[in-house]
């Protein structure tokens, strides 16, 4: 489980202080056995800034050499810049306009998949990992794969946001065929991630049981503002099986 830090510096940004101290949280979310940080830089540095990349880098590199960082984001020549010279573990594009508030669709591969492969490229020969963010469909991965990735992250928003229970196995169910095209071709893993929550989480994990990578942000932190950060994080990871 990766944990997106975003909403952290979204609190701290409201004033011109350095409190809640990113690289601190990050520090707190890592010792309780979470296993990686996102972070979604947006071009308007409403939340994570540019400036936080090095020093969440550095606190990976040099006090949790088994995590991973992923850094996600839509890929200007700008982000591109950014995430080679901070080296994340993985990159995630999403296709996010400057303007959204939150990421809502996955990429049109169909489309946007010649665009895509010469980046992913320039990712791969500098060592970073390349996942997409991708809808329920099951004609996506093939198309994916050809653009170059290898991961893709399924936008869990649809599946997340319904609460009646048709609608939910509707969800779960595209989510699950698609799931089983990107095993039939082999290399391409999965991860999933946006609005994930403790009550969520248990569902996918069983349609899904070899997701290699959950990251979570939003419903986590809010949990974190009654039971601390440690003990929402050991919450997340016993849902996914963890001894936490
Ligand atoms: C791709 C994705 O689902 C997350 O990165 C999410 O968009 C977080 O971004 P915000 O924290 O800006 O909503
Ligand atoms: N990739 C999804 C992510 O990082 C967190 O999304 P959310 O839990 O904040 O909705």
């Amino acid at each position: 489980m990766s944990v997106n830090v975003n909403a952290v510096a979204y609190l701290r940004n409201r004033r011109e202080v350095p409190w809640p101290d990113l690289i601190d949280i990050a520090r707190a979310i890592l010792k309780a056995g979470a296993h990686g940080i996102t972070v979604h830089p947006r071009p308007d540095e409403r939340h994570i800034r540019f400036s936080d990349l090095p020093a969440l880098s550095r606190l990976i590199t040099e006090e949790f050499p088994q995590a991973e960082f992923n850094i996600e984001g839509y890929p200007t020549r700008h982000f591109i810049d950014l995430v080679l010279e901070n080296k994340p573990h993985q990159v995630t594009l999403v296709p996010d306009t400057p303007e959204q508030s939150t990421s809502d669709h996955g990429w049109d591969f169909a489309a946007d998949g010649e665009m895509l492969l010469p980046i992913a490229q320039e990712f791969k020969a500098a060592g970073i990992r390349v996942s997409y963010f991708a809808d329920a469909d099951p004609a996506d991965p093939a198309l994916a794969q050809q653009a170059g990735a290898d991961r893709i992250e399924f936008y869990t928003g649809p599946y997340a946001n319904e609460t009646a229970p048709e609608a939910v196995s509707r969800e779960l169910a595209k989510l699950k065929a698609t799931a089983d095209a990107a095993r039939r071709l082999g290399a391409l893993r999965l991860n999933a991630g946006h609005d994930l929550t403790v009550d969520n989480l248990a569902a996918l994990r069983r349609a899904i049981p070899d997701l290699a990578e959950v990251s979570i942000g939003h419903a986590l932190t809010a949990d974190a503002l009654m039971l601390g950060f440690p003990e929402a994080v050991r919450r997340y990871l016993r849902v996914l099986g963890h001894n936490a």
